[in-house]
């Protein structure tokens, strides 16, 4: 099997609501995001020929669907007041509701279908909150 990997990363803000500690408070990271990708042939013939994808449009679709969240505060829907979120919403920050806990796990999965949706062979995606905290989500 063939498997390619592309990432990108994008700086953001959080927080984990009903967490005891530290991270119950808005704190940021730069998420790394590697998205790897497997077939189990090559493109015959043509500009293609001997590739799984060109690594130009893997770097571009993975590109586009995590600097959707790039320079944002990521709140899952219904952890802030609504008069919190007003305030902030209408001083113009850029603020980005999720249906799910802000998790690197989470992520993961999220930026799975993402990519899956765009077609792809998803084999895994893994995101990085921090150099060294990382989850992971794939297919066996
Ligand atoms: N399994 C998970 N655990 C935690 C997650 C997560 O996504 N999955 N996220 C957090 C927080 O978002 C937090 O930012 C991580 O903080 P921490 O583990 O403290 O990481 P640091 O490297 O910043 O720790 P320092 O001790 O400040 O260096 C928590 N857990
Ligand atoms: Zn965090």
């Amino acid at each position: 099997m063939y498997i390619l990997k592309g990432e990108h990363s994008f700086d953001s803000a959080h927080f984990l609501a009903n967490y005891q500690g530290k991270c119950s408070n808005i704190h940021g990271h730069r998420w790394k995001v590697e998205v790897e990708v497997y077939s189990e042939s090559l493109i015959e013939g043509g500009q293609l020929d001997g590739m799984v994808v060109d690594f130009g449009d893997l770097k571009k679709d993975i590109k586009d669907v995590v600097d959707y969240f790039d320079h944002a505060l990521i709140i899952q829907s219904g952890t802030m007041r609504k008069e919190t979120l007003d305030s902030i919403v209408s001083d113009g920050f850029k603020v980005i509701n999720v249906d799910f806990r802000p998790t690197a796990e989470n992520f993961s999965k999220h930026f799975f279908d993402c990519m899956k949706e765009r077609s792809y062979n998803v084999k895994k995606v893994t995101v990085y909150e921090t150099p060294t905290n990382s989850a992971s989500y794939e297919v066996k």
